[in-house]
């Protein structure tokens, strides 16, 4: 099949270079200029393990292309996917101004039958306004083309995005034309060749998945930060507690990591969005509210364990910090918890030597460069190299180098043998047993105070 997919973010371009890697023949569009022309060169936009080998497999095999120009690739495709960015409006609803000047810009230029596929994650209702903003296009060119508009969220991990995309648990289509379901069914064949995973329903059922599954993951989240929180003033390790729900095949193991806080562009801003959605219609969405409020306190614990341990001025102190993405496997940093503390402490006159594996440059993008010229946060070359005079070891985002590390040399690199540990990455016990104080979420060898 040949096809268009508009943005080449996480999703647009994981998208495109998957369904290309399928043998379809797939023109990605994007507005930023400098993207496609870095695409075109073979740099990617961003970090995702295996995705630049398909990209340059696919452009190699000419079945992947890129452009800035809209209107070329509508002419050669008949399947259009809309993956641009829903950031939060400033009330927590989702911006749709991006999907629907796409919408007008397919409208401007459509010549034929098409399919319109919103990937993006949007409210309940917008392949309704996607639809409207065609049909106005069309009206004013004085045309009549027929189109359908199909919802099909994208449910993959930055991280793991090629992996997720290639082997999805399941592919939601929200369709109501029988031609749509017939090309989606199709388009996707290829996914399914050991069992059938492709769920068809309506559209509007389709967009509200999308948040309910995002709400349903932050939730679990949210949901063990509060049991951690109440294990650590019970004296109660919160990973026993956790080995032994997640035992229950009801409950489940993942997603039920205690940390520091969810972050990335989905989790915050899809909560947001479907509380926005319920207020719209005047209903109050107790749980999905608190999940939200955990979840802002989360991303300040570590920051009032430090406190706890060395008082409100931290002037003359110096941390580690190990990891800066928002999770492990991407060089993601919006709305990561690692943001959270360095505001934290460098505003309580601490200063900051953070290694990220791949994170580097997109600290030097998302982080104020007053911090880095002031030399109130460096960034190491190594994690070992992090360590040397610090107070403490502060560990944010559990990247793999970071889980068994070599606790004899961190000793001697540390001023003093102190972890604060944001994912549970360690066991107390051997920790105290190697000499460190060692502070985790909802776990730690220090006896608190009767
Ligand atoms: N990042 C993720 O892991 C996931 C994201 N989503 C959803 O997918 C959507 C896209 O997210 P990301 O890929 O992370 O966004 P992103 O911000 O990484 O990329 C969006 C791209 O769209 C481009 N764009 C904006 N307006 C355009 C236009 N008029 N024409 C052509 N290109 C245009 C931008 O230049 C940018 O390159 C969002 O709704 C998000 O919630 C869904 C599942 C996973
Ligand atoms: O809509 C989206 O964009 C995507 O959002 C999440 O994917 P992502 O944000 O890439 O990463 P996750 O692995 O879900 O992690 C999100 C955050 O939750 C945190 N987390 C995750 C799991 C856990 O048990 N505990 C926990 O604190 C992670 O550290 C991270 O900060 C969902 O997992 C995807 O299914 C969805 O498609």
């Amino acid at each position: 099949m040949q096809l268009t997919v508009v943005g080449t973010g996480y999703v647009g371009l994981v998208t495109g270079a998957c369904f290309a890697e399928m043998g379809n023949e797939v023109t990605c569009v994007d507005i930023d200029e400098r993207k496609i022309e870095n695409l075109k060169r073979g740099i990617l936009p961003i970090y995702e393990p295996g995705l630049e080998t398909i990209v340059s497999g696919n452009v190699s095999a000419k079945r992947l292309q890129f452009s800035t120009s809209l209107q070329d690739a509508l002419a050669a495709s008949d399947v259009y996917f809309i993956a641009v960015g829903t950031p939060p409006n400033t009330d927590g609803s989702a911006d749709l101004r991006y999907v629907l000047d796409v919408a007008r810009d397919i409208g401007r230029y459509l010549s034929h039958y098409a399919i319109i596929v919103d990937k993006s994650t949007v409210p309940v209702g917008t392949a309704e306004r996607v639809r409207e903003a065609i049909a106005a296009e069309l009206q004013a060119r004085g045309v009549d083309i027929p189109f359908d508009v199909v919802s099909n969220p994208e449910f993959l991990k930055e991280g793991d995005a090629v992996a997720d995309f290639m082997r999805p648990d399941r592919v939601i289509v929200g369709c109501d034309s029988d031609t749509a379901r017939d090309r989606m069914r199709d388009l996707y064949a290829t996914f399914m060749r050991n069992h059938e995973r492709l769920l068809f329903m309506s559209v509007r059922a389709a967009e509200m998945t999308k948040y309910a599954a995002n709400a349903m993951l932050a939730t679990k989240i949210s949901f063990i930060n509060e049991i951690a929180n109440l294990c650590e003033r019970l004296d109660v390790d919160v990973e026993s507690v956790r080995r032994g729900i997640g035992s229950d095949s009801r409950i489940g193991y993942s997603f039920i990591y205690p940390g520091c806080g969810y972050g990335g562009s989905c989790f915050p801003k899809d909560v947001k969005a479907i509380i926005r959605m319920a207020d719209d219609c005047g209903f109050e969405p107790v749980v999905l509210k608190a999940v939200e409020a955990r979840n802002e306190q989360q991303k300040q614990l570590l920051f009032g364990h430090i406190v706890r341990e060395y008082g409100n001025d931290l002037k003359g102190r110096r941390f580690a910090l190990w990891g800066l993405a928002f999770k492990p496997g991407t060089d993601d940093m919006r709305e990561a918890s690692s943001i959270v503390l360095l505001n934290a402490l460098i505003a309580a006159g601490a200063r900051v030597t953070a290694y990220d594996p791949v994170a580097t440059q997109a600290a030097h993008a998302e982080l104020p460069e007053s911090w880095f010229k002031s030399g109130a946060l460096v960034l190491a070359n190594d994690q070992y190299q992090a360590l040397e005079g610090a107070d403490a070891l502060i560990l944010v985002t559990e990247w793999k180098p970071f889980r068994h590390p070599d606790f004899e040399r961190m000793g001697r690199l540390l001023k003093e043998p102190r972890i604060f540990d944001g994912r549970n990455q360690y066991d107390p016990q051997r920790l105290g047993e190697a000499g460190f104080r060692y502070t985790g979420i909802g776990r730690s060898n220090i006896r608190q105070p009767e």
